[in-house]
């Protein structure tokens, strides 16, 4: 390895010279470094895998681009020892780049985003294609099953009339022995082949009710579709890329997933393909079910649940242009497909979009970046979208359901001088449901039995002993636990500082709501389904769930935030929400437009059959707060211009770009010294630092937090990333870790 003098560069002329960024994660070391691609690397392109000798030792390397010159003196460059296959497309090769500046990251990180399945940092893939020996019948082989003319045991004869029969086979399937098989082969009789034998993804089809035939189109979808399709068929240059650039802005029930799904039809058509993504693959078994009901195998699907080999058969039929539709969530803004043509962001105002790993990226500005280059249509989409997609999309409404019925009513249930956690209207009203043989969905912030646990006579807190934050109840797990580390006790019995036994138990979380429900309403016939993160720890937990509660004739689902999420079950006629402004007690200017999502969101559960009109209650302690308000009176266009005004004066996002640093240490006075070190180093126009201020100590860790506004927003990550490495580089900053966080969720 050679690093180029910059500053004084005489050039060499040579063959071509691959520029190449090791995958190592040393922050310190700049690439990209220059290799000699010598004989028998002619085919060396951006994106392909090179293993490559630096820093004495062997490494995966990315090309990133190709040179005819170098800084290096030719006879003092190494050259790549061997290709691995597959590489990756040169145009996620860019995004990887592009992703390294704007999210504070190195080329490494940003780069191991896009390879392929099983190709991490090791120098061999642990994951290939599968192969199979497969057998088949010549046309020799079925004369001699019809002529006789050739000798066959009666085995021989068996096998030939099974592959006669069946077409191709695995050998292990065709009722002969392997020995039995190549002689067979040997006279021409049958035919033995290494296949490729694809490793098929199954997935949990909950609801996938409308079969393949796509429906008539309501005139508002129509008038919604009609300028994606027309933006997809216009040629390349007849659209500037803000005109490519969509929002769809549906009440919940809408039908925008049809709306999808035939844009995704046009983008087919159109010789393009398509990437969809949605929040969380276990949340979207609708949405995923739909696609492959519809476009069949032309579906490939990617994510973590997958197992590797299944994960690499899937992005290989996507390189290959086998597979042209890629679903999956925010990892699958990375497919490998050639010549994008449409990527649609299915719920757009979802924080799963946001990576919390470095890169720490933002999946719904690198599916618009992607779409840019790739001179694609973006269509976002969400019954309650963020207000900076309503600020820079050209927004599409669609103002009414598919099944012509309105939005239902929404009540404000005052829990100010409440006794109880359920009120007793919403009692009631689970009474009424109940009575009719229909469903309910209650939704219910926080899992667990109650919020924190005190002492009644010395008012002690039960606190995690790592974090600041009270200890949760989990009664059936019989233990206290922190939900921020996992950290998890007993219940106490007795306080261990006054030895009081008479201990309080505060608030309700969806353990104690299913208890409080189950005995409310007393009826076998009327089953109560618990789903959060407790009860679909195992994969596949939550379609499991979701797909009982929709096979159910009746019953209530109480849950977590999960049961808000996009479902379309046709029979729930009431949505509960408790404690509505639990989400409105975070200090965080998302806060309003949470609580705004999350209401209007569970309302939109409610009344989507043919079973009359829905009902939807909330109940809360701040029923003046705006954001509840405007979701109850289903007015998101005065929600979005409120909350925009609002963040116009403030200068949040949209109107400025938020990076957040956050210094952690075991020392409460190092981590707000590098913090403040960091303060001092920001400088870029436009730029304000807030803070440093405390955050709450997280597993063992006191910390420190800036936040920067900056209305430049290239300039300042630039500048908040060399401060952050050079603060890193201090004695005290070697005590501290510093993490920059652009566009916090
Ligand atoms: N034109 C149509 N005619 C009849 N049924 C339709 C039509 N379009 C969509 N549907 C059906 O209406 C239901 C609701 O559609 P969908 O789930 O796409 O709504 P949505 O807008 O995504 O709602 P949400 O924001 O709540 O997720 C689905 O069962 C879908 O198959
Ligand atoms: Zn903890």
């Amino acid at each position: 390895m050679i690093q180029v003098d910059r500053a004084r560069p005489t050039l060499h002329a040579v063959p071509p010279i691959a520029r190449i960024e090791p995958l190592t994660t040393a922050r310190a070391l700049r690439g990209p470094f220059d290799y000699l691609l010598g004989p028998g690397l002619e085919h060396v392109q951006v994106g392909t895998l090179l293993v490559v000798p630096f820093a004495g030792r062997d490494v995966l390397g990315v090309v990133v681009e190709l040179a005819g010159e170098t800084g290096v003196p030719p006879e003092k460059l190494a050259a790549p020892r061997s290709v691995v296959e597959p590489g990756v497309p040169a145009e996620l090769v860019a995004l990887a780049r592009w992703i390294t500046d704007e999210y504070c990251s190195t080329p490494a990180r940003a780069l191991g985003l896009v390879l392929p399945p099983g190709a991490g940092r090791a120098t061999r893939p642990r994951v290939r294609t599968r192969r199979v020996l497969v057998a088949e019948a010549t046309d020799a082989g079925r004369a001699a099953l019809a002529d006789g003319g050739q000798r066959l045991t009666p085995k021989q004869r068996e096998v030939l009339e099974t592959l006669a029969a069946a077409g191709p086979l695995p050998a292990t399937q065709t009722g002969g022995d392997h020995g039995g098989l190549r002689r067979l082969a040997d006279r021409g009789l049958l035919q033995l082949e290494q296949r490729e034998q694809r490793r098929r993804p199954v997935h949990a089809a909950v609801g996938a009710r409308n079969g393949a035939a796509p429906p008539r189109l309501t005139a508002e979808q129509i008038a919604a579709l009609e300028p994606i399709v027309a933006a997809l068929e216009a040629g390349d240059g007849a659209l500037s890329p803000a005109d490519r650039r969509f929002l769809l802005h549906g009440v919940t029930g809408s039908g925008k997933t049809e709306v999808y799904l035939q844009a995704a039809a046009a983008a087919l058509r159109a010789g393009r393909n398509v990437i969809v993504l949605v929040p969380e693959i276990a949340l979207a078994p609708q949405t995923v079910a739909r696609f492959q009901a519809r476009f069949g195998d032309t579906v490939a699907v990617l994510h973590s649940q997958l197992g590797q080999g299944e994960r690499y058969d899937e992005w290989m039929r996507l390189r290959r242009g086998e597979a042209r539709i890629c679903v999956g969530p925010r990892s699958a803004v990375f497919a490998p497909l050639a010549d994008v043509g449409l990527v649609i962001v299915d719920e757009e105002h979802e924080p799963a979009y946001k990576h919390e790993g470095d890169p720490r990226y933002d999946a719904r500005r690198v599916a618009a970046r992607r779409a840019h280059d790739a001179g694609a249509v973006l269509l976002s989409g969400s019954a309650t979208p963020r207000p900076e997609s309503v600020h820079a999309l050209r927004r599409l409404r669609i103002l009414r359901r598919v099944d012509g019925r309105p939005l239902p009513p929404v009540e404000i249930l005052d829990m100010r001088d409440a006794r109880h956690p359920l009120h007793p209207v919403t009692r009631e009203a689970l009474g009424d449901v109940r009575r009719a043989g229909r469903k309910a969905i209650v939704l219910v912030n926080r899992r667990g039995w109650s919020n924190f646990l005190s002492c009644r006579s010395c008012g002690r807190v039960w606190n995690c002993p790592e974090c600041d934050v009270a200890l949760v109840l989990h009664r059936s797990q019989r233990a206290v636990s922190c939900h921020h580390c996992g950290h998890s006790e007993r219940v106490p019995r007795t306080c261990p500082d006054c030895g009081s036994v008479s201990l309080a138990r505060h608030g309700a979380g969806t353990e104690r709501i299913e208890q409080e429900l189950i005995e409310a309403i007393g009826d076998p016939a009327f089953p109560v389904f618990r789903l959060d993160a407790d009860t679909t720890a195992t994969k596949g937990a939550i379609a499991k769930a979701l797909g009982q509660f929709d096979a159910a004739p009746a019953g209530v689902l109480v849950g977590t935030q999960i049961v808000a999420k996009g479902h379309d079950f046709p029979d729930v006629t009431l949505g509960v929400v408790l404690d509505a402004d639990q989400t409105l007690r975070f200090p965080d200017f998302r806060a309003e437009e949470r609580t705004f999502s999350l209401v209007a969101q569970l309302a939109g559960r409610a009344g989507r059959g043919q079973h009359g009109d829905g009902r939807v209650l909330v109940q809360t302690l701040a029923t003046d707060a705006p954001s509840i308000v405007a979701a109850a009176r289903h007015d998101s266009d005065g929600f979005l211009a409120g909350e925009l005004g609002r963040r116009e004066i403030l200068r949040y996002p949209p109107f400025a770009s938020l990076i957040r640093v956050v210094c952690s240490a075991p020392d409460a006075a190092d981590a707000h010294a590098a913090a403040d070190a960091v303060a001092r180093l920001v400088d870029a126009p436009g730029a304000t630092v807030l803070g440093p201020a405390p955050l709450f100590r997280l597993r063992g860790k006191e910390r420190s937090q800036l936040v920067i506004k900056a209305t430049q927003r290239r300039a300042a990550v630039q500048s908040v990333a060399a401060a952050v490495d050079a603060v890193a580089r201090t004695p005290v900053g070697r005590r501290v870790s510093l993490s920059a966080d652009v566009d916090p969720q």
